[in-house]
Order: C-alpha cells, then structure tokens, then sequence
C-alpha cells in the first residue's frame, strides 16, 4: 500500500519556466555580490567550489564565472544549490518573489495528506529552497501538508537508485510503499530501480517519459489508486 507521495518540483509542482525564467536569473544578477560576501555559509559554497574545479587557488572572480556557466548549463551541483537557496530566501523574505505551483498541486496535497498519505519533496534545488518555495507560493503557505525534504546533499543525485534507497532508509518503510512524481524519465527509471511505484507527469507540451504510467495534471490521478 502507497503511504509516501515524493515529488519533483521543476516541471511536476511546477511550470519549468518558473525556475528557469525566474528563479535562476533572480540569483545570476546577485552572484557576484553574494560571493564576495563574508558570510561563513558562503565561504563553505566557494571553498566546495574551488574543491569541484580542483582550483584551490581560484579568485573569487572565477568562481562566479563557474557558477554563472553552472547555471547557464542548468548544472545540479550542491555549491550552485546552496548558494542559489541562501540568494532566494531573500527574495522570498523581500516578497519580490513567490513560488508558482500549479493550480492543481494545493488540492491534491490536501487530499492526500487528509487520507493519511505522507508527502515529500525530492529536488535539486536545496532543502532552504524548497522550503521557501512551498512557504510562499501564490496559494499560500503549502508547507504544513509537507512532511520533510531531500535535497543533492542529503540523498544524492536523482537520477541514481541509491538516491531513493537512502530516503526510504530516512523515512522508513518498505519501497512498494512509495511512489515518486516527476517529468523526468531518468529519474522515474532511477526511482523503479529502487522498487519504487513511479508516475510521470506530462505537463503541457512535456516529452514522454518512457514506459512510466503518466498523468498529465496531479487532478488526473485519483486517490484509490494510490492506496488499493
Ligand atoms: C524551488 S527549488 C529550486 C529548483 C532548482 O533549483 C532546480 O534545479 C530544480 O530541480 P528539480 O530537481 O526540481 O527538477
Ligand atoms: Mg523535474
């Protein structure tokens, strides 16, 4: 029986265009700022850095030159990740910036929470982002029907089994008692490969997600199919 609901953010709670066309060039513009600031946070993200480039010598120059080319490339490297995470808290403290989830993701988290089902977030972005990014959508405060949060850090790279494997050892249960959301194939495919239930979510226009039963909105999906 399904008792863990995970999902991705980009593409599956939300549009791709909000991270990309907001949210990444949000933190570009205040980068060079950010590095030079002496802050031990941010000292920990160039020293990670300086560490992924194998420079230990690197000027704080180059090392916002890497991370603007990281997010041009969409990379999903923890150091971009934090960094990226500390720039938005501001934003979303500031209010010049507020999460956009689909119009379907409230009403499902609310359902699925009310039939006992737990939910997780499972994303690139840091755990500070997601947090943010929930507490601050344009539908309010989400974060209460959410039960915790896995990152690059703290469970791996999403599109590797073991990834999976270690949040179903942090939450507990068995893996046929999880079921990941996501638009991405690879990281479906990573998902059943840890023996986990897989859907893929096809937003408008999004590819195919290989052999992956899909739904194109979270409205698509009804309830008693998760928990038969
Ligand atoms: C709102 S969290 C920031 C999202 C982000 O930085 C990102 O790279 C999205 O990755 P995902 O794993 O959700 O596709
Ligand atoms: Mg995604």
């Amino acid at each position: 029986m399904i008792r863990h609901v995970v999902l991705d953010i980009e593409g599956t709670t939300s549009p791709i265009s909000a991270v990309h066309e907001v949210l990444f060039p949000y933190a570009r513009a205040r980068l060079e700022e950010w590095v030079h600031r002496s802050d031990p946070a941010v000292a920990h993200v160039v020293t990670e850095v300086r560490g992924d480039i194998n420079r230990p010598g690197a000027s704080l120059d180059e090392i916002v030159a890497v991370l603007r080319r990281w997010i041009d490339e969409d990379r999903k490297v923890a150091p971009l990740k934090t960094l990226q995470g500390l720039i938005w808290e501001h934003g979303f403290a500031d209010g010049e910036l507020v999460a956009e989830v689909y119009d379907d993701v409230p009403p499902a988290l609310r359902d699925w929470t009310a039939a006992g089902l737990r939910c997780w977030i499972y994303s690139s972005g840091s755990r500070k982002a997601q947090q943010q990014w929930f507490g601050h959508t344009g539908h309010g405060d989400l974060t209460g029907y959410l039960s915790g949060y896995f990152d690059i850090p703290s469970a791996g790279p999403k599109k590797e089994a073991a990834s999976y494997r270690r949040i179903q050892e942090a939450v507990g249960g068995s893996p046929d008692e999880f079921v990941f959301l996501s638009d991405v194939a690879a990281e479906l495919d990573a998902a059943a490969m840890a023996g986990w239930h897989t859907i893929g979510v096809r937003r408008e226009g999004a590819p195919e997600v290989g052999d992956h039963r899909s739904v194109p909105s979270f409205s698509d999906m009804r309830l008693e199919e998760f928990v038969r």
